[in-house]
C-alpha cells in the first residue's frame, strides 16, 4: 500500500497541521454598560452552534461612533462583566481595548491580537443589526481579512451585507444596556435581566440613578 504522506507535498501537510491545531476564538466586543442577558444569550449561542473553543467578552475604553459620554468607569464595567461570565468556563475577558484606552477601532485591536496570537482564528461577533454599518467600520476591508464576523439575528430575516459574514439564529431578548440604565433611573427592576451580582452592584455603588 502507498504511504499517503510519502506523496503529499510537504507544505500541504505543514498547512494542514497548523489549521488543525487552531484555537477559534469568539470576541464579543461591546461598551457593557451594563452588561445584560442579551449579551450572554448571544455569546453562549454563538460558542455552541460554531462550536467555539472560547468567548472573550472585549469592553471597549472610548466606543467608535458613539457620540454620548460614558459615565462609568472602565473599571467597573470590567467587574460587571467579570461578575456576568464568573459561572462559564467557556467565557473569559480580554482587556486589550481598555488597557490601550483612546478609541477602541476594531481594527487596530484585532491587528495587535493576530499579531500576538497568530495560531488563533478569531470570530468577531455582532448583533444582527450592527451588520448594516460594517461598511461605515474603520479600515473594514483590511478588518475583515484578520477576522470572520458573526452576525447575531435579531430580526426575521440577515440584512443584506458585501462582507463575509456567518448568520447565528439566537432567540431574541429584547434587553438592553440603555434600557436596564432607563430602568434603574425610574426604579424599576432590573432582575433576571442582568446577572444577580450585577444587579447587586448596580445598587451598591448607586450606578445610572441620575
Ligand atoms: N439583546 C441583544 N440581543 C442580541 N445582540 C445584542 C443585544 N444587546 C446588545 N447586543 C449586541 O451586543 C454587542 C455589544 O453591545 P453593547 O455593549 O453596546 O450593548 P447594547 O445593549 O447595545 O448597549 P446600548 O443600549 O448602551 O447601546 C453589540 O454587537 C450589540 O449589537
Ligand atoms: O472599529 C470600528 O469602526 C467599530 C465601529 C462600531 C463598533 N465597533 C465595535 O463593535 C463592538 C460593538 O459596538 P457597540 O457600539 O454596539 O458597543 C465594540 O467592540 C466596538 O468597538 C467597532
Amino acid at each position: 500500500m502507498v504511504n499517503v504522506l510519502e506523496r503529499t507535498d510537504t507544505k500541504v501537510v505543514e498547512q494542514l497541521a497548523a489549521t488543525v491545531g487552531k484555537k477559534r476564538i469568539g470576541i464579543m466586543g461591546g461598551t457593557f454598560n451594563p452588561p445584560h442577558l442579551g449579551h450572554l444569550v448571544m455569546a453562549d449561542q454563538v460558542l455552541t452552534q460554531l462550536g467555539l473553543d472560547r468567548i472573550l467578552f472585549m469592553p471597549d475604553a472610548t466606543p467608535p461612533h458613539v457620540d454620548h459620554k460614558l459615565t462609568i468607569a472602565a473599571e467597573d464595567r470590567v467587574r460587571m462583566v467579570a461578575d456576568s461570565i464568573a459561572t462559564n468556563r467557556n467565557f473569559g475577558i480580554e482587556l486589550s481595548e481598555v488597557q490601550r484606552g483612546g478609541v477602541s477601532y476594531t481594527y487596530d485591536t484585532m491587528l495587535a491580537l493576530k499579531q500576538r496570537h497568530p495560531e488563533i482564528d478569531y470570530y468577531f461577533i455582532i448583533g444582527g443589526d450592527m451588520v448594516a454599518y460594517l461598511p461605515k467600520w474603520y479600515r473594514i476591508d483590511e478588518l475583515v481579512k484578520l477576522v470572520q464576523f458573526v452576525g447575531v439575528k435579531r430580526t426575521a430575516y440577515p440584512v443584506q451585507t458585501p462582507y463575509p459574514v456567518i448568520w447565528v439564529d439566537a432567540p431574541v431578548l429584547d434587553i438592553s444596556s440603555t434600557m436596564i440604565r432607563n430602568r434603574v433611573r425610574q426604579g424599576q427592576s432590573i432582575r433576571y435581566l442582568v446577572a444577580d451580582p450585577v444587579a447587586d452592584f448596580i445598587r451598591k455603588r448607586g450606578l445610572y440613578r441620575d
